[in-house]
């Protein structure tokens, strides 16, 4: 599906151009009742969009301003799991940018496999692991694909430093812990053995989910500006067993969503007063 038949459907019901493209990770989409003026529009109306099937995922675009930013949420995602592929799941990032979004931001909810985090800290993601589908997995399109002009001179995709930082004063700001850290995706749906988690903090993981990376490299191929943030949902604990549930993660979403709303007003503050600096890569 070309993103411009969804963008084309999109202006047919709202012509607002958003600045900043939104993603709302498990039990975070509260945050899309905080915009204001807002245009509803459910994912499964938009050519090209699936049915969000996920908990705690409510499955509507939601367009109009925050902080006198215009913006645009995903109040829900696709994910690996419910069956969608990497396109899928990254086509929304390419519509949001069609109809205008040089920023993303993308949340979700993650086990904390750093020992510091505790649940409900805020994590700002500097880098990624992703161990969420084969190099040539088969929805990944023919080999050609991955030869394509330009295809191997890519600058190795990063998160923006100005966002982060100004993740990082909204949280300071606020009186909340925020840490910078690395996210590995998996792709799902199961949570960790305690032998997983110590194997991922070796090589390196922060956070460990099931979202996210898709839609970062989608919008890093689209050149857009991308702040990361997870939210720990569930801590693992390498001397016990502590079995994750997702209405735990539901739960802290919900407990979270104060700390996740602070940090999006002071990007969007920032991004209204003055366009983010970031040092070039
Ligand atoms: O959409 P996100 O990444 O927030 O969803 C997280 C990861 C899994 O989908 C699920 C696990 O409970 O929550
Ligand atoms: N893979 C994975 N995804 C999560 N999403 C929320 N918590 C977790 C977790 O512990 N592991």
């Amino acid at each position: 599906m070309n993103p411009q038949t969804a963008a084309d459907f999109i202006r047919s019901i709202t012509d607002l151009k958003p600045q900043v493209a939104i993603i709302l990770g498990s039990g975070l989409g509260g945050l899309a009742d905080k915009i204001d003026s807002p245009v509803i529009i459910a994912f499964d109306r938009i050519p090209g969009f699936g049915t969000s099937t996920a908990s705690g995922h409510r499955g509507q675009l939601v367009f109009g301003s925050i902080e006198s930013v215009p913006v645009v949420a995903m109040a829900g995602r696709f994910h690996r799991y419910e069956g969608w592929s990497n396109d899928d799941v990254a086509f929304p990032v390419d519509v949001m940018n069609t109809v205008g979004a040089s920023h993303l931001i993308v949340s979700n909810a993650a086990g904390g496999v750093s020992l510091k985090f505790r649940v409900g800290d805020i994590v700002v993601l500097q880098d990624h692991i992703n161990f969420m589908s084969g190099v040539f997995a088969s929805d990944q399109g023919a080999p050609e694909k991955f030869a394509a002009p330009g295809c191997f001179n890519r600058p190795a995709m990063t998160y923006d430093a100005a966002m982060s930082q100004a993740a990082f004063e909204a949280a300071i700001e606020s009186g909340f812990d925020c840490y910078p850290g690395t996210y590995l995706a998996t792709f799902g749906p199961t949570y960790e053995t305690r032998a997983e988690y110590r194997m991922m903090r070796r090589i390196g993981a922060d956070v460990v989910g099931m979202s996210t990376v898709p839609e970062v490299l989608a919008a890093s191929r689209l050149g857009m500006r991308i702040l990361g943030l997870s939210m720990v949902s569930n801590v693992a604990n390498p001397d016990k067993a502590v079995k994750a549930s997702h209405d735990e993660v539901l739960e802290a979403g919900r407990a979270a969503e104060v700390k996740m709303e602070a940090i999006v007003r002071k990007v969007l503050q920032q991004i209204s007063s003055s366009p983010l600096q970031s040092p070039p890569v």
